[in-house]
């Protein structure tokens, strides 16, 4: 279409609407309802990114299924006044400081700034966030995603992903086709079910899957052209979200049971049938979905869930970290005594982890395998579990603590976390519950009699707000000694003496950029327990010693792009190994079995997006 033909249909659009406001006085824009239609001539994201024909959120479902709108729009179809609500209320928050975590009260306003440079140029988005990774992935992702999740009405401005909702069932198969993109190597998925430690947000979740994708790109360079956040809206059971007007999402209780399922089946087999190689990260599930849905899939799709899995692989490697900071070899890993706080997806994740690979360093056997679950104390809500627990989730049963042996021990079913501390006397305590401030001053002050020479801490709940200790406490109560590690970021110590307590992130961002990266180059059409403990065993051994002496035992996040390489070489080898590796494009499987270690590593690095502005031409359909 000529630039002269726009403009006509521009000015033919506007005269309607002054007629429109003429004949009805004081009526709002959308009076241009009920006349002859405007003839467009373009759909989908082209429509929504023009914004003399954009309506955002108030396109009627009609109109959406007229120009392939379906699923590039949250849900809820609001009306023109719901929209400036919307949007005052949002402006009127400005006023208001947004506040989050104890390092940066500024970082909302930074992410509204980075947000409108990631809509107006990608390139130039994804150069200032690489270049910068340190200062600004507290930005896109933990913390001040949190805050972004739970906002999402207000900050909605230029939708960015995919929304697939109950309401769309029986047509996903064709709405794939509504996204541009005729190739997609990444998707991360959320039901928004469990958002970092905030609980349901619905379909504001689709906030973390966004910003999980931005670490796709800055971390693993996979091209910002194909990757697609999704967010499937099966309703919510947040109640405040239930009666906010300005709710986005569907405003209906969660489908559960064989419903459910069937909504995300039909997820899966829609974008599998339109990308074959699509890899399918499954984010911020909760746990009652998190594993069932991860059994369902992964012997057939190329899918992994980032909580379970790929958070069990970096606690692995801080755990292993921590042996090493004793002065310890990694061969006493099995000797460790931990206290989990928090029995959900990502607890359940790191207890399976951890207590294979004592069980393999230990022999390999039933005996082994059976003897190190000896090595872990579970606390979740109820208290410390044991087999004496009613109704025992049997995702946690086997870490559930014999009773009579608990006895011994000086504890009960359901003994409180303090008195699991004074009496286990861990190497680690290592919290997943989100629970902010669990690592209380009494439970601190316990784990000074831990018997370590160097007791771990890992407050690995996100976002700030939750993190179950602040390193200030752990350093100045537990001692100048320990190992530190939390999920969202904290700033270093001084401890007073000239020395520095250094504070690790322990965040799988360090894993799934690399198995996402990995699996796509390898080709293989699943994600392995040997590709996953590869991953691992290479963020473990990443570190020096003269590192690990020092406690830093995960990398700086300046490193993220190195770190990943490496990870996704591993991922690679593994697959090769175990005969997975259908190889990439032109480096097939047989091409790619012939490579060494160096070779694979250049194989990674050649196949990393890098954001440079390409030269453009124009050529006529
Ligand atoms: N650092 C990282 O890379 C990751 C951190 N996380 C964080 O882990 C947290 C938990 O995630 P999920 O396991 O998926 O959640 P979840 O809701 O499935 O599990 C939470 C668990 O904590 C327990 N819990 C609640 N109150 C407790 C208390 N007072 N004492 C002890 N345990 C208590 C619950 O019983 C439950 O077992 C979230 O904050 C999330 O952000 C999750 C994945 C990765
Ligand atoms: C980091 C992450 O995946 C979470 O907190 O859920
Ligand atoms: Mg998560």
């Amino acid at each position: 279409m000529s630039l002269s033909s726009i403009l006509l249909k521009r000015s033919q659009l506007q005269r309607r609407i002054i007629a429109a406001v003429n004949v009805y006085g004081t009526r709002s824009f959308t009076t241009t309802e009920g006349h002859r239609p405007t003839i467009v001539h373009k759909r989908s994201l082209d429509i929504l990114h023009d914004p003399w024909f954009n309506k955002g959120t108030a396109f009627s479902m009609t109109e959406r299924d007229r120009l392939d709108l379906r699923g590039l729009l949250p849900p809820n179809v609001m009306s023109s006044e719901q929209q400036i609500e919307r949007f005052m209320a949002d402006l009127k928050r400005l006023q208001l400081s947004a506040r989050d975590g104890p390092s940066d009260p500024n970082n909302l306003a930074k992410w509204r700034i980075l947000n409108r440079l990631h809509d107006r140029n990608e390139t130039m988005y994804y150069k200032v966030l690489i270049d910068n990774i340190e200062e600004y992935a507290p930005v896109v992702y933990t913390p001040t995603v949190g805050l972004v999740c739970q906002n999402y009405s207000g900050l909605f401005r230029r939708p960015r992903g995919m929304y697939f909702s109950v309401e769309d069932r029986g047509e996903m198969m064709s709405m794939v086709y509504n996204w541009p993109a005729d190739q997609v190597d990444m998707i991360v998925v959320t039901d928004g079910s469990r958002i970092l430690g905030l609980g349901d947000l619905g379909v504001q979740g689709i906030g973390i899957a966004i910003g999980k994708l931005d670490l796709y790109v800055a971390a693993a360079g996979i091209n910002p052209q194909r990757v697609l956040p999704v967010m499937i809206d099966v309703g919510t059971n947040n109640e405040k979200l239930l009666k906010d007007p300005l709710y986005l999402g569907l405003q209906e209780y969660r489908l559960d049971g064989e419903e459910y399922l069937a909504v995300i089946d039909e997820f899966m087999e829609a974008v599998f049938t339109r990308w074959p190689n699509v890899i399918v990260q499954f984010e911020d599930f909760q746990s009652k979905w998190a594993f069932k849905l991860l059994q369902r899939y992964r012997n057939d799709y190329r899918m992994f869930n980032d909580d379970v899995q790929g958070t069990a692989g970096v606690a692995l490697a801080g755990l292993l970290g921590a042996v090493r900071a004793q002065g310890r070899p990694m061969i006493d890993f099995p000797k460790m005594k931990i206290v989990v706080a928090g029995a959900g997806s990502a607890g359940i994740g790191v207890l399976n982890a951890a207590r294979k690979t004592m069980a393999r360093m230990l022999g390999d056997t039933e005996v082994a395998f059976e003897s190190a679950k000896r090595q872990f104390w579970v606390v979740d809500a109820n208290g410390l579990l044991t087999e004496a627990r009613d109704n025992i989730d049997p995702d946690a049963r086997p870490f559930a603590r014999n009773v009579k042996e608990s006895e011994r021990q000086g504890l009960r079913e359901g003994a409180k976390l303090v008195e699991v501390v004074q009496q286990v006397k861990p190497d680690v305590l290592l919290g997943l519950s989100a629970v902010g401030g669990l690592f209380s001053k009494e439970v601190l002050e316990a784990l000074k009699s831990s018997t370590s020479t160097r007791p771990a801490i890992f407050p690995m709940s996100n976002p700030t707000k939750n993190a179950e200790c602040t390193p200030e406490e752990a350093f100045s109560i537990v001692g100048d000694s320990i190992i530190f590690g939390s999920g969202s970021p904290f700033a270093n110590v001084d401890l007073g003496n000239g020395h520095i307590g250094h504070c690790n992130q322990a965040n799988n961002m360090f894993l799934f950029p690399g198995i996402g990266l990995g699996t796509l180059l390898s080709g293989s059409r699943i994600v392995s327990d040997g590709m996953l403990q590869a991953a691992a065993e290479c963020l473990a051994s990443y570190m020096t010693e003269e590192e690990v002496l020092k406690g830093i035992i995960y990398p700086s996040i300046s490193r993220i792009r190195d770190i990943t390489k490496e990870v996704a070489a591993s991922v690679i080898k593994e697959a090769i190994e175990e005969d997975l590796a259908e190889g990439y494009r032109e480096m097939d499987g047989r091409e790619l079995r012939k490579l060494n270690e160096e070779e694979i590593k250049n194989f990674v690095m050649n196949n990393m997006w890098i954001p440079e502005y390409p030269t453009l031409v124009y050529k006529k359909d």
